[in-house]
Protein backbone atom coordinates (compact mmCIF):
# COMPACT_ATOMS: atom_id res chain seq x y z
CA UNK A 1 0.00 0.00 0.00
CA UNK A 2 1.08 3.37 -0.86
CA UNK A 3 2.20 5.64 2.40
CA UNK A 4 -0.11 8.25 3.85
CA UNK A 5 2.63 10.75 4.22
CA UNK A 6 5.52 10.88 1.87
CA UNK A 7 8.30 13.05 2.31
CA UNK A 8 11.44 13.23 -0.01
CA UNK A 9 14.63 15.51 0.43
CA UNK A 10 13.06 17.77 2.52
CA UNK A 11 15.03 21.20 3.61
CA UNK A 12 14.26 24.06 5.37
CA UNK A 13 16.03 27.05 5.66
CA UNK A 14 14.71 29.92 7.88
CA UNK A 15 15.31 33.56 6.65
CA UNK A 16 18.45 33.83 9.51
CA UNK A 17 19.77 31.43 7.37
CA UNK A 18 19.48 28.65 9.68
CA UNK A 19 18.86 25.14 8.21
CA UNK A 20 16.30 23.08 10.43
CA UNK A 21 15.92 20.42 8.43
CA UNK A 22 18.86 19.16 5.71
CA UNK A 23 17.09 16.36 3.47
CA UNK A 24 14.57 14.50 5.40
CA UNK A 25 12.79 11.29 3.70
CA UNK A 26 10.15 9.54 5.97
CA UNK A 27 7.66 7.63 4.20
CA UNK A 28 4.57 7.19 6.71
CA UNK A 29 2.44 4.17 6.05
CA UNK A 30 -1.52 4.11 7.01
CA UNK A 31 -2.70 3.57 10.11
CA UNK A 32 0.31 3.24 12.26
CA UNK A 33 1.77 5.34 15.16
CA UNK A 34 4.92 6.91 14.51
CA UNK A 35 6.68 8.51 17.23
CA UNK A 36 9.29 11.11 16.33
CA UNK A 37 11.82 11.44 18.83
CA UNK A 38 14.78 14.50 19.43
CA UNK A 39 15.73 17.15 21.35
CA UNK A 40 14.68 20.86 21.67
CA UNK A 41 15.66 22.89 18.22
CA UNK A 42 15.80 18.99 16.08
CA UNK A 43 13.40 20.25 13.43
CA UNK A 44 10.47 17.97 14.77
CA UNK A 45 7.90 20.80 14.55
CA UNK A 46 9.74 22.73 11.22
CA UNK A 47 8.36 18.81 9.45
CA UNK A 48 5.44 18.85 11.35
CA UNK A 49 4.56 22.64 9.72
CA UNK A 50 5.86 22.02 6.27
CA UNK A 51 3.45 18.92 5.91
CA UNK A 52 0.99 20.99 7.24
CA UNK A 53 0.99 24.00 5.59
CA UNK A 54 1.76 26.40 8.01
CA UNK A 55 5.74 26.57 6.55
CA UNK A 56 7.20 26.70 3.16
CA UNK A 57 9.68 24.31 2.72
CA UNK A 58 12.94 25.34 0.84
CA UNK A 59 13.59 22.12 -1.16
CA UNK A 60 11.96 18.97 -1.41
CA UNK A 61 7.87 17.38 -1.52
CA UNK A 62 5.53 15.72 0.81
CA UNK A 63 2.37 13.89 -0.27
CA UNK A 64 -0.45 13.35 1.93
CA UNK A 65 -2.53 10.48 0.80
CA UNK A 66 -0.80 10.88 -2.76
CA UNK A 67 -1.56 14.59 -3.47
CA UNK A 68 1.17 17.43 -3.16
CA UNK A 69 0.73 19.46 -0.04
CA UNK A 70 1.43 22.73 -2.28
CA UNK A 71 -0.08 22.26 -5.25
CA UNK A 72 -3.01 20.69 -3.81
CA UNK A 73 -3.44 22.31 -0.19
CA UNK A 74 -6.89 22.26 0.44
CA UNK A 75 -6.93 18.89 -0.65
CA UNK A 76 -4.11 17.74 1.97
CA UNK A 77 -5.07 20.15 4.51
CA UNK A 78 -8.66 18.66 4.60
CA UNK A 79 -7.27 15.24 5.63
CA UNK A 80 -4.63 16.44 8.62
CA UNK A 81 -5.29 17.42 12.05
CA UNK A 82 -2.67 19.35 13.65
CA UNK A 83 -2.80 19.36 17.70
CA UNK A 84 -0.30 22.12 18.17
CA UNK A 85 2.31 22.76 20.84
CA UNK A 86 1.22 26.25 22.11
CA UNK A 87 -2.72 27.09 23.17
CA UNK A 88 -3.80 28.90 20.57
CA UNK A 89 -7.95 29.75 20.99
CA UNK A 90 -10.14 32.54 20.95
CA UNK A 91 -10.34 33.26 24.79
CA UNK A 92 -14.05 34.64 24.40
CA UNK A 93 -15.66 31.68 22.66
CA UNK A 94 -17.16 28.23 24.38
CA UNK A 95 -16.03 25.20 23.95
CA UNK A 96 -18.95 23.94 21.99
CA UNK A 97 -18.85 26.25 19.26
CA UNK A 98 -14.84 26.63 19.23
CA UNK A 99 -15.34 22.79 18.03
CA UNK A 100 -18.22 22.78 16.02
CA UNK A 101 -16.76 26.29 14.00
CA UNK A 102 -13.38 24.06 14.16
CA UNK A 103 -15.56 21.32 11.86
CA UNK A 104 -17.24 24.20 9.52
CA UNK A 105 -13.81 25.66 8.70
CA UNK A 106 -12.73 22.63 7.37
CA UNK A 107 -15.88 22.71 4.95
CA UNK A 108 -17.56 19.50 6.87
CA UNK A 109 -21.43 19.50 7.34
CA UNK A 110 -22.50 20.05 11.00
CA UNK A 111 -22.57 17.19 12.56
CA UNK A 112 -23.80 17.79 16.29
CA UNK A 113 -23.46 14.27 17.60
CA UNK A 114 -20.25 13.78 16.33
CA UNK A 115 -19.19 16.95 18.40
CA UNK A 116 -20.62 15.71 21.32
CA UNK A 117 -19.08 12.23 21.15
CA UNK A 118 -15.93 14.13 20.71
CA UNK A 119 -16.42 16.39 24.21
CA UNK A 120 -17.87 12.95 26.18
CA UNK A 121 -14.23 11.15 25.17
CA UNK A 122 -12.37 14.05 25.97
CA UNK A 123 -14.06 14.54 29.49
CA UNK A 124 -15.54 18.26 28.08
CA UNK A 125 -18.85 17.85 27.95
CA UNK A 126 -19.85 19.23 31.09
CA UNK A 127 -17.56 22.06 29.70
CA UNK A 128 -19.22 22.77 26.59
CA UNK A 129 -21.16 26.36 27.18
CA UNK A 130 -17.88 27.27 28.99
CA UNK A 131 -15.65 30.24 27.64
CA UNK A 132 -12.54 29.07 27.01
CA UNK A 133 -10.67 31.38 29.24
CA UNK A 134 -12.52 30.20 32.29
CA UNK A 135 -10.67 26.46 31.53
CA UNK A 136 -7.40 25.48 32.96
CA UNK A 137 -4.21 24.42 30.95
CA UNK A 138 -4.82 21.12 30.58
CA UNK A 139 -8.39 22.08 29.76
CA UNK A 140 -7.68 23.77 26.23
CA UNK A 141 -5.33 21.17 25.47
CA UNK A 142 -8.25 18.72 25.35
CA UNK A 143 -10.01 21.82 23.73
CA UNK A 144 -7.38 21.60 20.91
CA UNK A 145 -7.45 17.59 20.19
CA UNK A 146 -11.03 18.01 20.10
CA UNK A 147 -10.81 21.17 17.03
CA UNK A 148 -8.74 18.80 15.25
CA UNK A 149 -10.77 15.67 15.60
CA UNK A 150 -13.77 17.63 14.80
CA UNK A 151 -13.39 16.97 10.97
CA UNK A 152 -12.69 13.50 10.92
CA UNK A 153 -9.47 13.75 10.20
CA UNK A 154 -7.72 10.57 8.34
CA UNK A 155 -3.96 11.54 9.71
CA UNK A 156 -3.61 13.53 12.43
CA UNK A 157 0.01 15.06 14.22
CA UNK A 158 0.41 15.39 17.78
CA UNK A 159 2.94 17.94 18.29
CA UNK A 160 4.21 17.11 22.33
CA UNK A 161 0.58 16.63 23.57
CA UNK A 162 1.22 15.39 26.97
CA UNK A 163 3.63 18.41 27.46
CA UNK A 164 2.86 19.13 31.15
CA UNK A 165 -0.32 17.51 31.27
CA UNK A 166 -1.18 15.76 34.47
CA UNK A 167 -1.20 12.19 34.62
CA UNK A 168 -5.03 11.47 33.83
CA UNK A 169 -4.97 13.23 30.76
CA UNK A 170 -1.79 11.78 29.67
CA UNK A 171 -4.10 8.57 30.21
CA UNK A 172 -6.51 9.93 28.62
CA UNK A 173 -4.64 10.52 25.47
CA UNK A 174 -3.08 7.13 25.20
CA UNK A 175 -6.62 5.69 25.69
CA UNK A 176 -7.73 8.35 23.20
CA UNK A 177 -4.82 7.31 20.37
CA UNK A 178 -5.46 4.08 21.17
CA UNK A 179 -9.60 4.00 19.68
CA UNK A 180 -8.44 6.09 16.61
CA UNK A 181 -6.13 3.88 15.46
CA UNK A 182 -8.63 1.40 16.03
CA UNK A 183 -10.49 3.53 13.51
CA UNK A 184 -7.64 3.47 11.24
CA UNK A 185 -6.56 7.02 11.54
CA UNK A 186 -2.47 7.41 11.43
CA UNK A 187 -1.01 9.49 14.05
CA UNK A 188 2.15 11.06 14.20
CA UNK A 189 3.31 12.05 17.67
CA UNK A 190 6.47 13.74 18.81
CA UNK A 191 7.37 13.50 22.34
CA UNK A 192 10.29 14.24 24.59
CA UNK A 193 8.55 11.83 26.88
CA UNK A 194 10.28 8.51 26.02
CA UNK A 195 8.23 5.92 27.98
CA UNK A 196 5.19 7.89 26.13
CA UNK A 197 6.91 6.30 22.60
CA UNK A 198 7.95 3.04 24.23
CA UNK A 199 4.29 2.74 25.23
CA UNK A 200 2.01 3.48 22.36
CA UNK A 201 4.27 3.91 19.30
CA UNK A 202 4.39 0.86 16.34
CA UNK A 203 7.39 2.63 14.70
CA UNK A 204 9.85 5.38 16.36
CA UNK A 205 11.90 7.93 14.10
CA UNK A 206 14.83 9.68 16.17
CA UNK A 207 15.60 13.57 14.42
CA UNK A 208 18.33 15.47 15.70
CA UNK A 209 20.28 18.73 13.90
CA UNK A 210 17.42 18.37 10.95
CA UNK A 211 18.13 14.83 9.97
CA UNK A 212 16.03 11.71 10.49
CA UNK A 213 18.81 9.19 12.67
CA UNK A 214 16.89 6.31 11.91
CA UNK A 215 13.17 4.82 11.71
CA UNK A 216 12.72 1.54 13.11
CA UNK A 217 9.92 -0.90 14.48
CA UNK A 218 10.04 -0.24 18.13
CA UNK A 219 10.56 -4.16 18.68
CA UNK A 220 12.67 -3.97 16.09
CA UNK A 221 14.61 -1.34 17.38
CA UNK A 222 14.81 -2.02 20.83
CA UNK A 223 15.77 -5.82 19.71
CA UNK A 224 18.57 -4.18 17.91
CA UNK A 225 19.99 -1.61 20.01
CA UNK A 226 19.00 -2.61 23.08
CA UNK A 227 22.15 -4.13 25.19
CA UNK A 228 21.60 -6.62 28.25
CA UNK A 229 23.97 -6.94 30.96
CA UNK A 230 24.11 -9.46 33.55
CA UNK A 231 25.60 -8.88 36.80
CA UNK A 232 27.07 -11.77 38.78
CA UNK A 233 27.18 -11.46 42.37
CA UNK A 234 30.29 -13.46 43.60
CA UNK A 235 30.18 -15.16 47.22
CA UNK A 236 34.28 -14.43 47.62
CA UNK A 237 35.69 -11.10 46.22
CA UNK A 238 38.19 -11.40 43.31
CA UNK A 239 41.70 -9.50 42.76
CA UNK A 240 41.95 -10.32 39.10
CA UNK A 241 39.90 -11.85 36.63
CA UNK A 242 40.80 -15.36 36.01
CA UNK A 243 42.51 -15.56 32.15
CA UNK A 244 39.96 -18.79 31.24
CA UNK A 245 37.64 -15.97 31.68
CA UNK A 246 39.01 -13.35 29.72
CA UNK A 247 37.28 -14.42 26.01
CA UNK A 248 34.08 -12.74 28.10
CA UNK A 249 35.13 -9.80 28.32
CA UNK A 250 33.72 -9.29 31.80
CA UNK A 251 34.50 -6.31 34.05
CA UNK A 252 34.76 -6.41 37.71
CA UNK A 253 33.04 -3.72 39.90
CA UNK A 254 32.34 -3.43 43.56
CA UNK A 255 36.23 -4.23 44.96
CA UNK A 256 36.02 -7.84 43.05
CA UNK A 257 32.71 -8.64 44.31
CA UNK A 258 30.34 -8.29 41.00
CA UNK A 259 31.58 -9.30 37.52
CA UNK A 260 29.51 -7.30 34.81
CA UNK A 261 28.59 -8.98 31.35
CA UNK A 262 27.32 -7.31 28.57
CA UNK A 263 25.18 -9.37 25.67
CA UNK A 264 23.18 -8.77 23.00
CA UNK A 265 19.77 -10.12 24.15
CA UNK A 266 18.61 -10.30 20.16
CA UNK A 267 21.49 -12.51 19.36
CA UNK A 268 21.15 -16.44 18.91
CA UNK A 269 23.35 -17.54 21.93
CA UNK A 270 23.80 -14.91 24.33
CA UNK A 271 26.69 -16.47 26.02
CA UNK A 272 25.00 -17.02 29.35
CA UNK A 273 25.47 -21.09 29.89
CA UNK A 274 29.01 -20.86 28.87
CA UNK A 275 29.94 -17.77 31.13
CA UNK A 276 28.40 -19.68 33.93
CA UNK A 277 30.10 -23.36 33.21
CA UNK A 278 33.37 -21.17 33.06
CA UNK A 279 32.64 -19.84 36.73
CA UNK A 280 32.03 -22.94 37.80
CA UNK A 281 35.44 -24.20 36.02
CA UNK A 282 37.26 -21.53 37.88
CA UNK A 283 36.09 -22.48 41.17
CA UNK A 284 34.65 -18.74 41.57
CA UNK A 285 30.99 -19.62 44.17
CA UNK A 286 28.05 -17.20 42.83
CA UNK A 287 25.89 -15.66 45.37
CA UNK A 288 23.56 -14.00 43.19
CA UNK A 289 22.13 -12.91 39.22
CA UNK A 290 20.68 -10.05 37.82
CA UNK A 291 19.93 -9.29 34.59
CA UNK A 292 19.00 -5.49 33.28
CA UNK A 293 17.86 -4.58 29.49
CA UNK A 294 18.93 -1.12 28.65
CA UNK A 295 15.78 1.16 28.21
CA UNK A 296 14.51 2.89 24.81
CA UNK A 297 15.55 5.88 26.75
CA UNK A 298 19.24 4.40 27.28
CA UNK A 299 18.99 3.87 22.88
CA UNK A 300 17.84 7.61 22.17
CA UNK A 301 20.61 9.08 24.17
CA UNK A 302 23.56 6.95 22.76
CA UNK A 303 22.14 7.98 19.52
CA UNK A 304 21.57 11.41 19.92
CA UNK A 305 24.83 11.57 21.61
CA UNK A 306 27.12 9.96 18.84
CA UNK A 307 24.96 12.87 16.32
CA UNK A 308 26.25 15.71 18.75
N1 LIG B 1 10.95 31.10 12.34
C1 LIG B 1 12.18 30.67 12.62
N2 LIG B 1 13.26 31.40 12.29
C2 LIG B 1 14.52 30.97 12.53
N3 LIG B 1 14.81 29.78 13.15
C3 LIG B 1 13.77 29.03 13.52
C4 LIG B 1 12.41 29.42 13.29
N4 LIG B 1 11.60 28.44 13.76
C5 LIG B 1 12.43 27.49 14.27
N5 LIG B 1 13.72 27.82 14.13
C6 LIG B 1 14.89 27.07 14.54
O1 LIG B 1 14.87 25.81 13.88
C7 LIG B 1 15.30 24.77 14.76
C8 LIG B 1 14.26 23.66 14.81
O2 LIG B 1 13.12 24.13 15.49
P1 LIG B 1 11.84 23.22 15.72
O3 LIG B 1 10.83 24.04 16.42
O4 LIG B 1 11.46 22.59 14.44
O5 LIG B 1 12.45 22.11 16.70
P2 LIG B 1 11.72 21.01 17.58
O6 LIG B 1 12.43 19.73 17.26
O7 LIG B 1 10.27 21.06 17.36
O8 LIG B 1 12.10 21.47 19.03
P3 LIG B 1 11.25 21.46 20.41
O9 LIG B 1 11.32 20.06 20.90
O10 LIG B 1 12.01 22.41 21.24
O11 LIG B 1 9.88 21.91 20.07
C9 LIG B 1 15.56 25.43 16.10
O12 LIG B 1 16.95 25.64 16.24
C10 LIG B 1 14.82 26.73 16.02
O13 LIG B 1 15.48 27.73 16.78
Amino acid sequence: MAPIVSIRNLTKSYATGFKALKGVDLDIEEGEILALLGPNGAGKTTMISIICGIVTPTSGTVTVGGHDIQQDFRRTRSIIGLVPQELTLDAFETVWNTVSFSRGLHGCKPDPALIERILKDLSLYDKKDTMLRHLSGGMRRRVLIAKALSYEPKVLFLDEPTAGVDVSLRKDMWQLVERLRANGVTIILTTHYIEEAEEIADRIGVINHGEILLVEEKQALMAKLGRKQMTVELAEPLAAIPDTLSPFGLTLSEEGARLVYEFNASGERTGISSLLAALSQAGLRVKDISTEQSSLEDIFVELVGEGK
